[in-house]
């Protein structure tokens, strides 16, 4: 045990943690130059095309430092908001963080949001000044601004650059002498934390743990606390850039842990593996269930493909636990589900790999916040609403809640006002203001999640040229004015396009999707009225108008089996639109609500 290390790397987007940890494994000779490929620790396509770390791993490192062999262990860490839980779960597995921070950029509201996460865990923090290479670097300010958030003596940081190599050896250095090695009972029961899993199709989930005392053997009976679910440790072993099958993986070491579990959603992050026979007392603490955040309806194209999509979904489960759903249908798009995920990244990725890993060409709605909602009869009895059309009727409706977050923005002084005026439109209020440097201010706000779904990271961006960086975590649920407001095509209610929303905003974004609607659906041959309206209430109205009949003429005619042979061609072109009474709908319209100010 003393001679292990287990790290993290805390760092805003961007700043250099996935370099970083290329060149520690480089440096350690870890890899070898037939797998070096840029940010090995990104595994999954998508991940590499974003460049965002989505999933969590871990890798194991040896080094070594005055005449003694070490182990160091680095835990990857996710770096998204949608991702935080498992953020808090990966830092809870290590002693120490290195807290990256890009020298042109300074300190960002991620830097601080993990940093938070750290200290809450006791983890001794090395903070490096990155990218010190380049040109625009400031080291001396960026410097002043880390000994003002962590109160830290200047000599403590280390300069890098992750690019040139600049600063590894002492990184390494500081790791192996300033973070303490693991401390647990090594004849104490089996007790190691779940930091993240992996799903294998050929091996079933792999599970990532840290043992915080006993250890656990191949072979072993062993049993997942959280889910009070027995299993056979058919392999353990370390994570390499390979997996190192072990006979044994001790006290204060990190491994990985195969079962033969076929469904990830057995797996549970954070959860704590025990001896089946002799079981630990304690649980790591910290577990919890992971809950979606928004919620949206995911449609085949074509109607017929429905059961397709449906093991499709199956089988993304299985991967990700994250995502659940349930069917649902719709009298505009059929049946299909309604899912929930993380947030809205989550989503996006959600519908990506349903399209390029299983081939599905999908219609999402609009995505909502979970409400909570109660009716007079039963002013007590919790409804769930993760869909519009669960929303009790105006006239029967007590109250509805909705989550807020804690969003935490850091920006130029000059921009406050802006992210301010930007905040308060969104229903934020301000709850603190602290000028990090005369330059630079941290600024929080109390808002409702569901002001965030929509164009807020983009609208962030316009009015702060750039320069303010986000973050939230969420605080609960606070009462609402919420209303069902529903758009009309041709005087049908179109029911996929119905959205939540607060009462003050209502008319304003109903206008809006009119508007919208009208740019994307495609002129037909007769005009086509679109309402947006609450209740029996319109509110909005824009019209489609036809398009002139010489133009039409010239689609129709000749024989049938060519007109045919026309459609099929054109269906590829219009996989994405949607028929709803005598109205085509593109597929864009359905989430035109969050694209209102393009
Ligand atoms: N000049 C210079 N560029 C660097 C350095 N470190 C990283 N970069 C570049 O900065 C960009 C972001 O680096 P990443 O390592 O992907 O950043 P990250 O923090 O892992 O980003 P996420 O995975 O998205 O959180 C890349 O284009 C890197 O090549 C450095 O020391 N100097």
């Amino acid at each position: 045990m003393k001679h292990i290390r287990n790290f993290c790397i805390i760092a805003h987007i961007d700043h250099g943690k996935s370099t970083l940890a290329d060149r520690l494994l480089d440096f350690t000779g870890s890899v070898t130059d037939r797998e070096k490929q840029e940010q090995l620790l990104d595994s999954m396509d998508l991940e590499r095309e974003r460049g965002i770390t989505i999933k969590s791993h871990a890798i194991q490192m040896d080094y070594e430092y005055e005449g003694e062999q070490y182990v160091l262990n680095l835990i990857d860490t996710p770096g998204h908001v949608d991702f935080s839980y498992e953020v808090s779960r990966s830092i809870a597995a290590c002693e120490g963080a290195l807290l990256v921070v890009d020298a042109a950029q300074s300190i960002q509201a991620q830097t601080i949001s993990n940093l938070y996460l750290a200290l809450e865990n006791d983890l001794e923090i090395i903070p490096v000044l990155n990218k010190v290479d380049l040109p625009s670097a400031n080291p001396e300010v960026v410097s002043d601004d880390i000994v003002d958030l962590l109160g830290c003596e200047h000599s403590d940081i280390i300069p890098a650059s992750a690019k040139t190599g600049l600063g590894i050896e002492e990184i390494l250095a500081a790791i192996i002498t300033r973070v303490p090695p693991p401390s647990g009972k090594v004849d104490a029961p089996l007790r190691a934390l779940i930091f993240d899993s992996v799903y294998n199709p050929f091996r079933g989930v792999e599970t990532y743990f840290r043992v915080i005392n006993g250890s656990i053997k191949k072979g072993q009976n062993i049993k997942f606390v959280a889910t009070n679910k027995n299993y056979f440790a058919d392999e353990v072993g370390t994570l390499r850039l390979k997996q190192f099958p072990r006979q044994e993986i001790k006290t204060g070491d990190v491994g990985y842990l195969i079962t033969g579990i076929k469904d990830a959603r057995e797996v549970k992050v954070g959860d704590t593996i025990t001896d089946a026979k002799n079981p630990t007392t304690e649980a790591v603490a910290g577990f919890e269930d992971v809950k979606p955040m928004v919620f949206a309806g995911i449609y085949p194209v074509d109607t017929e493909d429905y059961e397709e999509l449906r093991s499709s979904m199956e089988k993304l489960q299985l991967n990700d636990a994250s995502l659940v759903f349930l069917p649902e249908s719709s009298a505009a798009l059929g049946f299909g589900f309604r899912c929930g995920f993380l947030g809205m990244l989550h989503l996006e990725i959600i519908q990506e790999r349903l399209e390029r890993e299983f081939d599905m060409t999908v219609i999402t709605t609009v995505p909502n916040v979970s409400y909570h909602a109660y009716t007079n009869k039963n002013p007590d009895e919790r409804i769930l609403v993760n869909n519009p059309s669960d929303l009790p009727e105006p006239s029967s409706l007590n109250r509805v809640e909705e989550p807020y977050i804690k969003a935490t923005i850091i920006t130029k002084a000059d921009y406050v006002g802006n992210v301010m005026s930007l905040c308060i439109e969104k229903r934020g209020e301000i709850t603190n203001q602290t000028y990090l440097t005369t330059e630079r201010v941290e600024l929080s706000f109390d808002m409702p999640l569901a002001e965030i779904v929509f164009d807020f990271y983009d609208r962030l961006k316009t009015v702060s040229r750039g320069y303010a960086s986000f973050d939230y975590s969420p605080i609960g649920m606070r009462q609402s004015k919420l209303v069902k407001v529903d758009v009309l095509l041709n005087g049908n209610i179109v029911d996929a396009l119905s959205a939540l929303l607060h009462v003050d905003n209502a008319y304003d974004i109903g206008k809006k999707m009119c508007e919208k609607l009208k740019e994307l659906i495609p002129r037909q041959q007769f005009d086509i009225p679109i309402q947006a309206a609450i209740g029996a209430k319109i509110i909005a109205r824009e019209t489609v108008k036809a398009l002139r009949k010489d133009v039409t003429a010239k689609c129709y005619g000749g024989d049938i089996s060519r007109k045919r042979k026309l459609l099929e061609k054109q269906k590829k072109g219009k996989k994405r639109m949607r028929q709803v009474g005598n109205v085509e709908i593109p597929q864009e319209a359905f989430m035109a609500v969050l694209k209102l100010n393009d």
